[in-house]
């Protein structure tokens, strides 16, 4: 299941998760906290829907259909986080959240004063929470430059009750794009992958995040799951469709053309 924003341009959101999951032959549901008017260009306009309508479409999914694994991601306002938090902390599933805040082109998708709800009541029922280093800085109100500093954020964010945190590295500098992952009994483990220097990047965190719920869901480890979906994301970026006329969506179909003959690299300690 995917509790997410719709992108009317089908490279974020909901539409990114639907295509992610239906690439990675897993069922996808879609519970719609908010409509966006958007294309690769930017947010034209948001019309959330109301927190009591979120809840419902959950209900009605989870009474018919057996949910293996969830992930959410734009969900707007404190009390579309209240009722989501409610509503799943009375279901058995594995929680994937991506703390999605602002797009590429500036719109906020977050208010800003979701974020002691989303710290507060979402983030200890997660799984696993995925941010960027700018939502990274937000959730923890540091600054983080270095991966000394990835890793004291890393710490207070397992101090607020996730499991485990992907602290995506797709914001910094570098020839790779490294990812750091943190979990609560204080194991680690880096997955390594060129940087693309492109700009069709629309999407990529909801489509990685979207990648591991399907991965859990049909039943490999956490760490199985996130490097799969870092394969998924990597050959995605790698090989864009440069359709629209800002930052173009990646490529969904690509892992399935070419994983078998793609690694990224794993560094654990
Ligand atoms: N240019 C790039 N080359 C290779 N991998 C990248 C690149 N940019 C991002 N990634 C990878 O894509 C995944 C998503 O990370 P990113 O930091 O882009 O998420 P995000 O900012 O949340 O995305 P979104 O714009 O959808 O909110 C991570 O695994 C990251 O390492
Ligand atoms: C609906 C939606 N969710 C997430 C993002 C972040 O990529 C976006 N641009 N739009």
């Amino acid at each position: 299941m995917t509790i997410a924003g719709s992108d009317s341009g089908g490279g974020a959101g909901i539409q990114a998760d639907l295509k992610t999951f239906q690439e990675l032959g897993v069922f996808g549901t879609s519970v719609i906290t908010a409509l966006t008017a958007q294309n690769t260009l930017g947010v034209e306009g948001i019309f959330p829907t109301t927190p009591d309508f979120v809840k419902q479409q959950i209900e009605v999914v989870f009474q018919d259909l057996a949910v293996k694994a969830v992930k959410t991601g734009m969900l707007f306002s404190p009390t579309i986080i209240e009722t989501v938090s409610d509503t799943l902390k009375e279901k058995d599933v594995q929680l994937v959240v991506d703390p999605v805040m602002i797009a590429k082109g500036g719109a906020n998708l977050l208010q800003s004063e979701a974020v002691d709800a989303l710290k507060s009541q979402l983030l200890p029922l997660a799984t696993v929470l995925t941010p960027n280093i700018p939502e990274a800085e937000v959730i923890t109100g540091m600054s983080i430059h270095s991966v000394n500093e990835i890793e004291k954020a890393a710490e207070k964010i397992l101090s607020l009750g996730v499991e485990s945190v992907v602290m995506k590295g797709g914001h910094l500098s570098g020839k790779e794009a490294i990812d750091h992952v943190y979990f609560k009994d204080g194991s680690y483990f880096a997955i390594q992958s060129n940087r693309v220097n492109t700009t069709q990047t629309h999407g990529t965190g909801c489509t990685f995040s979207a990648a591991i719920t399907a991965f859990l869901g049909q039943g490999k480890t956490l760490k199985e799951a996130i490097i799969e979906a870092k394969k998924f994301i990597q050959l995605a970026i790698e090989h864009p469709l440069n359709i629209g006329h800002g930052h173009g969506p990646t490529n969904h179909f690509a892992y399935n053309q070419m994983k078998k003959s793609f690694e990224v690299v794993v560094h654990e300690s």
